[in-house]
Parts: C-alpha cells; sequence; structure tokens
C-alpha cells in the first residue's frame, strides 16, 4: 500500500491571528467558507450526557470500584469514543500556565515566528496556519503549533518559562493516558499491561498540538477544523474556558462543555485498528465564534512510531473473529495522515478492510 505523500513545501499563507486583527475585516476571505451544511443538527451535550471518568476510581485499591470504572470506560468508548476526565491529577494551575503560555507564544511578534515554521512534514516543531495549506482549497480559521515532545522532547526556546511548564505538562499526561489505556486493555478483555507491551507504550510517541482560533466575522461559514479523526490512541484535551469542540454522535453534532478543570478524551485511529473496531474513533471539529479567541491544546498520544499496529491477535483469534484492518506501522501512518488534508476518517479507510 502507498502509505506516504510527499512532504508538503513550506506554507506562505498569513496566519489566521494576523488576518483577524485586520483592520476592518468585516467578512472572511472566500477560501475560509465551509458552508457547512444548513440541515445537520445540533444538540447540546444536556440532551445525551457525555460520559464522565473518575480517574481516581479507575486507579482505586477497590475492586468493586475499579471494575465499575472499567464497565464505565467500556460504554463510553463504544458508544461515544469520547469522555471528560476529573479526579485525574494533573493540577489545575499547570493546566492553567499551560493555555497561558501558549497563548503567550502565539502573541510573539510575527517576525519572530519563522524559525519555527518546518521545512519537512514530519519536523519536530512545526508552527503553522489551517491544517495543511500545501494541499487545502479551502482553509481552517486556525494557527497552530505542534512539538514532538516524548520520546524526545522538544520545545521553541520562547516564551522562557514554555520548556519547564510543557515537560511537566507531557509527563502528567502521559501518566493519565497510561492509567487510561490499563483499564481500556482490560475493558477489550486483555491483561491490564497488553496494550503497553503490544504498542511499545515506554517509548510512545506524544504529540503536543496547540490551537488558536481568533475571533471569526462569520463564525457560520468558517471552521476551526473540519471533520476529522485523530490519528492516536487517545487525544487529550484542554481549552481557554471557550467552547468550540463539537463531537458526532449518533449521526448529530453534539456541542462539549467541559466541566471544569476536566481533561476531554478522544479515542483516536490506533485505538480503533487495536481493538479491531470496538472502540471506534470519533469524528469531531471545532468551531469558531465571533466574540473571543479560543486555545485548545490537544496531547496527542500514540504508540512508538515504529509499532506495527494491527487488531490485538487475542481480539481476531476466536473462532469467527477476522481482522478488519491492514498492519501499518504508526510512523507510515502519522507522515500519510500529516501530508494529507484533513478529510473524515479517509486515512482510516486506507487501512479498513471492508468485506
Ligand atoms: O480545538 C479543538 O477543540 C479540537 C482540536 C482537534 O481536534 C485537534 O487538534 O485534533
Ligand atoms: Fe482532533
Amino acid at each position: 500500500m502507498a502509505a506516504t505523500a510527499p512532504p508538503s513545501p513550506p506554507s506562505n499563507i498569513t496566519c489566521v491571528k494576523k488576518l483577524s486583527e485586520s483592520p476592518n475585516l468585516n467578512s472572511i476571505p472566500s477560501n475560509y467558507a465551509y458552508f457547512t451544511n444548513p440541515t445537520e443538527t445540533i444538540a447540546s451535550d444536556s440532551d445525551d450526557l457525555i460520559p464522565t471518568i473518575d480517574l481516581s476510581l479507575l486507579t482505586s485499591d477497590n475492586p468493586d470500584q475499579r471494575s465499575k470504572a472499567i464497565q464505565d470506560l467500556d460504554k463510553a468508548c463504544q458508544e461515544w469514543g469520547f469522555f471528560m476526565v476529573v479526579n485525574h491529577g494533573i493540577p489545575e494551575t499547570l493546566m492553567k500556565n499551560m493555555l497561558e503560555v501558549t497563548n503567550e507564544f502565539f502573541n510573539l511578534p510575527e517576525e519572530e515566528k519563522p524559525e519555527f515554521q518546518p521545512k519537512k512534514v514530519l519536523d519536530p516543531i512545526r508552527y503553522g496556519t489551517s491544517f495543511n495549506t500545501a494541499k487545502e482549497k479551502i482553509f481552517c480559521w486556525r494557527d497552530f503549533l505542534k512539538l514532538f515532545v516524548h520520546p524526545q522532547f522538544h520545545c521553541p526556546h520562547k516564551p522562557d518559562s514554555f520548556r519547564d511548564l510543557l515537560l511537566e505538562y507531557c509527563e502528567r499526561s502521559r501518566e493519565v493516558v497510561r492509567k487510561l489505556l490499563k483499564g481500556i486493555s482490560e475493558s477489550l478483555g486483555l491483561e491490564e499491561s497488553e496494550m503497553d507491551k503490544a504498542l511499545d507504550l515506554g517509548s510512545s510517541f506524544q504529540l503536543f498540538v496547540a490551537n488558536f482560533y481568533p475571533r471569526c466575522p462569520n463564525p457560520d461559514v468558517a471552521l476551526g477544523m473540519p471533520p476529522h479523526s485523530d490519528h492516536t490512541l487517545l487525544t487529550l484535551l484542554i481549552e481557554n474556558e471557550v467552547g468550540g469542540l463539537q463531537i458526532q454522535h449518533k449521526g448529530r453534532w453534539v456541542n462539549v462543555n467541559a466541566l471544569p478543570n476536566s481533561i476531554l478524551v478522544n479515542s483516536g485511529d490506533q485505538l480503533e485498528i487495536f481493538s479491531n473496531g470496538k472502540y471506534k474513533s470519533v469524528l469531531h471539529r471545532a468551531v469558531v465564534n465571533n466574540k473571543k479567541t479560543r486555545i485548545s491544546i490537544a496531547m496527542a498520544n500514540g504508540p512508538s512510531l515504529d509499532t506495527v499496529v494491527s487488531p490485538a491477535s487475542q481480539l481476531v483469534q476466536t473462532k469467527g473473529c477476522v481482522a478488519s484492518y491492514v498492519p501499518m506501522k504508526y510512523k507510515d501512518y502519522l507522515l500519510s495522515q500529516q501530508s494529507n488534508q484533513l478529510n473524515g476518517k479517509s486515512m482510516l479507510e486506507q487501512v479498513q478492510i471492508h468485506d
């Protein structure tokens, strides 16, 4: 299978932060207009409650509490592919400081940022706009900073406090992910340490993705990010108290109103593959608004880059079960996903076996 696309050239498109600051910007340029389907229904999460996972119960010494938390996780992954984690142990001040320093990064003078623009698709430090302007006809109302933070740690040398804060936040969020994946391993009927071993999580790939969505004069036609699933096992997301994330649930877009101090978690393509389709990666998108800048930080957590990911052997050895996905090295998957446009679950479809 042709897994990789050629590296895209660097982009020269103006960042949306600068665009949004242009005097008298009353409407967006036409190449930012998506014209989202007006017949789509938007539900608020109160109609159908988004699941909450209490991480302290998942790691509890009380076997009943733990097995109930594993059942909840199983249900959340099967029915939603999305949940909010509370009692996760990451200090609130650390999350706030991360969002603050991220804001400071985007607010650095534009002439200080070109050094962070990538030359290749998988450069470890990438500042840019939209998703992949070399391939897109319609751009996202979004600037981004993407950093490889594990197993090697990369960070811009400014703002001053960025490095220490990011290092701590990445470590803490990996601990949360390890705990969740132990629970998910069990909810799939596997040993607690099975995912750890099969996916080489000691060298897990972690990508920090900061999204900056400035105020937008036409929030009804622009999108911060179009519908997509993530290339990850699990993505952990925090935001600056400005909502905008929507997830697809039972054919409708659901607004996510995050509980204070919670972490939003969505299942990604590698989890769908490993679970042989039991836990589907969730389609989600980011909408924008005309009142406030929104900042979100998505920590993308995958297996190690060298892992060839396939459905867990224990899940396909049972009589009557066949693998629904072809094996693919995670690094190749990531390169291909990042080299193309963001388009629904199109990357996953390339490894899916249809009967
Ligand atoms: O900003 C958001 O809420 C979504 C971000 C996202 O989906 C991503 O970075 O992959
Ligand atoms: Fe995403």
